[in-house]
């Protein structure tokens, strides 16, 4: 899993414990989970409505939106990176995707 994907998960699980001024995470986490999965719902929706237009710039910043929402809904249920990464290695391994089967698509 990239490693900027767990800095900014880290930061998250601080803002759980930690309060700083401004912070929006702060916020989601006060909010509560009803709050972090509406928000979850609007990313998804906003990353299907991005998409079918033509504007990569639009679809990374609603993906990354996603991402971020996502990452806090995580924290929220004490599901880590690596229980997530766990799993797509398992489903890899049963696909075959680490015995040659399928050729890895490189410079992602
Ligand atoms: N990656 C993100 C990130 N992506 C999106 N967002 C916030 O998500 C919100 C989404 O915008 P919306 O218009 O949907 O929501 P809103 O109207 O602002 O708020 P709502 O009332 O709807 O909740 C914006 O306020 C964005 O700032 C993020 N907020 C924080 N981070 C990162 O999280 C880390 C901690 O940030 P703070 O908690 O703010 O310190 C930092 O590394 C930040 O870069």
């Amino acid at each position: 899993m990239n490693e900027d994907l767990k800095d900014l998960y880290k930061v998250i699980l601080d803002r759980k414990v930690n309060k700083v001024d401004g912070s929006y995470t702060n916020y989601l986490f006060e909010k509560g989970i009803d709050k972090i999965l509406k928000k979850v719902g609007e990313e998804c929706t906003e990353v299907v409505i991005s998409c079918k237009e033509d504007n990569k710039t639009e679809q990374v910043n609603e993906i990354c939106d996603l991402v971020y929402h996502v990452l806090v809904l995580m924290a929220e249920k004490g599901i880590t990176i690596d229980d997530v990464s766990e799993e797509l290695a398992n489903r890899s391994r049963k696909i075959g995707n680490f015995k040659g089967e399928r050729k890895p698509i490189t410079n992602v």
